[in-house]
């Protein structure tokens, strides 16, 4: 049986480069940089304040004491203007006039004389004020030509700021990936606003990996509930097929089971698999394939082999279709001893919290069986083990939700 990190190195393989789309900043949001943000300006674009005050030339040093004549005033938005060789009032953002160097703030002055309109002529530095001082600089944050922001950075509200204030209008993003989601079983029923009906239950992985796939920024274009035959699964696999799914998901019936025809049924399509049964668990019998240009996850049906299947294996696929680097771990320190059957790696639902050492500290959630769905909901990380570890052993963790570096704090105290 393949081990992850060998399934995972084969599915990275065979991930395909998505193509890149321009899209507006205001839509950006969530979207990966398919190229760099080179800067197209200085930011700031002209040397202006930092505070309400006089400008001046101060050259080497203006000492505590002196006097300077105030020629004009300058506030944010007036365009540039010569300073004539004396001091100027100035609002914070201003630009500075020409010829001067330096802002001395304007409680740090005394006003000697006013000019009949009431705007100051004449005051006194109560500091010595030195060149440079309280002056932003063209190009001191970003300079034009700069690299702003990588390709492969998934865009969040920060870099919108960052790109409003460049001027950038529109960026290069990968286009998102299309992805057919298809759950077998005769057993499920997908409308939650219907009654069950003997032997039914209610499908949560498609509304799971339908939130999922959305929450990562992918395109969900097929989502359909198929019973146990091959007939109807084939006929959901040409459907995603036509609707050109980068990557194909199925849950259930890929086991040892009598319906589990979903093997089968693929090598029928012609689809060439990269490997059957993993050495996990939850998961272990998780299937890979190649269909064409698709990439084919045929997920087993229990819920938890779903999440792990899809944070473990479709989402670092997605990560690498994008021109992301791979995802780090962390490591935490375990409040409990965890017995971990060897030869498996296991992924368990956990809470992860920094401690008053500093420390990330994970306490993995009781009763983790794969079809217990109350631990995730309150998770905010998973927990990777591959034996028997003491209690106070450190141990790789990751983010409940793919894409996540911070432990989220979603869920009551009390879930502990
Ligand atoms: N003889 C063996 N039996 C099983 C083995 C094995 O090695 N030998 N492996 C077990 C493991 S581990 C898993 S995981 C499951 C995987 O089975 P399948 O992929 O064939 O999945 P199903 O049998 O279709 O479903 C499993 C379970 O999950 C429920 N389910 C399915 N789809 C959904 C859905 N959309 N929403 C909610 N729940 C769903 C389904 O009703 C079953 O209870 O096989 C073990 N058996
Ligand atoms: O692979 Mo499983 O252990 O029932 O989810």
């Amino acid at each position: 049986m393949i081990g992850y990190d060998d399934a995972l190195f084969a599915l990275l393989q065979q991930a395909r480069r998505l193509d890149a789309v321009s899209c507006a900043t205001a839509d950006a949001l969530g979207k990966v940089l398919a190229a760099d943000v080179v800067s197209p300006m200085d930011l700031p674009s002209f040397d202006h304040s930092a505070m309400d005050g006089y400008a001046l030339h101060a050259g080497q040093t203006l000492a505590e004491g002196t006097e300077h004549a105030v020629h004009g005033s300058q506030a944010a938005g007036d365009a540039s203007c010569n300073s004539q060789g004396m001091a100027w009032e100035i609002m914070t953002g201003a630009r500075l006039p020409e010829g001067l160097d330096s802002v001395v703030p304007v409680e740090r002055t005394e006003l000697l004389a006013r000019q009949d309109d009431g705007s100051p002529a004449r005051i006194r530095l109560l500091d010595t004020l030195n060149p440079k001082a309280n002056v932003r600089y063209a190009g001191s944050d970003v300079a034009k030509a700069a690299v702003a922001i990588q390709a492969g950075t998934s865009v969040e509200a920060n870099h919108v700021m960052l790109l409003a204030a460049l001027g950038v209008a529109q960026v290069q993003v990968v286009r998102p990936p299309r992805v057919a989601v298809i759950c077998t079983g005769k057993e499920l029923q997908a409308d939650l606003a219907q009654p069950l009906a003997d032997g039914q239950i209610y499908g949560s992985n498609g509304p799971y990996l339908a939130a999922a796939f959305a929450a990562m920024g992918a395109q969900v274009c097929c989502c359909e509930t198929v019973d146990d035959t091959s007939a109807t699964f084939v006929a959901a696999v040409q459907r995603a097929r036509e609707a050109a799914a980068d990557l194909i998901v199925s849950t259930g019936a890929v086991s040892m089971g009598r319906y589990d025809f979903v093997p089968d049924a693929l090598l029928e399509l012609g689809a060439q698999v990269l490997f059957h049964k993993v050495a996990i668990r939850p998961g272990k019998p998780q299937l890979a394939a190649m269909l064409g240009d698709a990439m084919v996850f045929a997920l087993p049906g229990t819920p938890m082999a779903v999440a792990v299947g899809l944070r473990f294996f479709v989402a670092p696929v997605l990560r690498a279709m994008r021109g992301q680097v791979p995802e780090r771990t962390w490591q935490a320190v375990l409040d409990a001893p965890q017995q971990a059957k060897g030869g498996l790696l296991h992924f368990l639902c956990a809470t992860v919290m920094p401690g008053s050492d500093g420390r990330l500290h994970a306490h993995v959630l009781a009763q983790q069986q794969p079809f217990r769905i109350q631990p995730f909901a309150q998770a905010n990380a998973w927990v990777l083990l591959s034996g028997d570890v003491p209690g106070d052993a450190r141990v790789e963790v990751v983010g409940l939700q793919p894409e996540t570096l911070v432990f989220g704090q979603n869920h009551p105290a009390g879930a502990r």
